[in-house]
């Protein structure tokens, strides 16, 4: 049987590369991709199975273009998983802290490192990816550079963890979606296991319009896990809402988005799957 082939934004050793095998297992076969539309675009044109796209960090915040792939792009989300996050500063094994003048890294890994780069006076150089970086200062001997990635990317390349853990806070989680072309999932897969769904609304803008929505959240005993406001490009200053939900009760589940679709303009449901594990 062939492997499932898994679309990522980076390459070997990152982290979408580690949230993937710890959601898939270790039999896939990754299809490097150098953006996140690169990574729609290989699900859309077939070159991948499905994909794993970070969606929001628990240090730097939403990925907010995400947002509008999902909203664009006939995707659906199947999935999710939650990784714990440790940024290292890496370099060549004989460089020492003042030979160092750039930092190379994924723009995510630069915001979760912000405290600890803030004084060092380094020029900050964002790359397509963390693991990347840290291929690029090996195979450069760059010895003026350093990466910020996570361990595997030390131990692939040959680097020195000069600096560990330099993440602005320990707790630092990714929150990766694990998504599927919306033509290749079937109705109501997966019912007896779901218990988290994402969406997304427009209200108009007048007094208690979100609030309607919101308020059949608690009727319908539905836990809101994130509401995500995004811009429409096409009418300034007006905004879509995305939202995340947990629920117990299918049905109830159900009931809530059918009401909360009378009260909202164009609401429309892009997946419903299982709560993600922390990995
Ligand atoms: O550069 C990587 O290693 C990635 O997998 C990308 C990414 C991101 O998109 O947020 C994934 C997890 C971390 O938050 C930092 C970067």
């Amino acid at each position: 049987m062939q492997s499932m082939r898994v679309a990522i934004q980076g390459y070997e050793g990152c982290f979408h590369h580690i949230a993937a095998e710890g959601f898939f297992g270790e039999g896939i076969r990754i299809v490097p991709c150098a953006t996140f539309r690169g990574v729609v675009r290989a699900l859309e044109e077939r070159s991948a199975d499905t994909a794993l796209m970070a969606i929001e960090n628990s240090i730097a915040g939403s990925i907010l273009p995400n947002y509008g792939l999902l909203q664009d792009r006939r995707l659906r989300v199947v999935g999710e998983v939650y990784l714990q996050i440790r940024q290292n500063l890496l370099v060549l094994p004989d460089v020492e802290l003042e030979d160092i003048r750039e930092v190379w890294s994924h723009p995510m890994a630069l915001l979760q490192c912000a405290d600890y780069l803030d004084d060092k006076g380094w020029r900050l150089v964002e790359t397509e990816d963390t693991a990347l970086s840290a291929r690029h200062v090996a195979e450069q001997g760059a010895r003026n550079a350093a990466a910020i990635a996570g361990e595997l990317p030390a131990r692939l390349f040959g680097l020195k963890v000069i600096a560990p853990e330099i993440n602005t806070i320990r707790n630092n989680h990714t929150r990766f979606m694990v998504l599927r072309r919306s033509e290749d999932c079937k109705e109501d897969e997966n019912r007896d296991t779901i218990n988290k769904a994402s969406m997304f609304f427009q209200v108009g803008h007048h007094k208690g319009s979100l609030v309607s929505v919101l308020n059949t959240m608690e009727r319908y005993n539905i836990n809101m896990t994130k509401l995500q406001s995004y811009p429409v490009p096409s009418d300034p200053f007006h905004y879509l809402f995305h939202l995340d939900m947990e629920f117990q009760d299918v049905w109830e589940y159900r009931e809530a988005v059918m009401h909360m679709s009378a009260v909202s303009d164009g609401l429309t449901v892009y997946g419903e799957y299982t709560k993600g594990r922390h990995i």
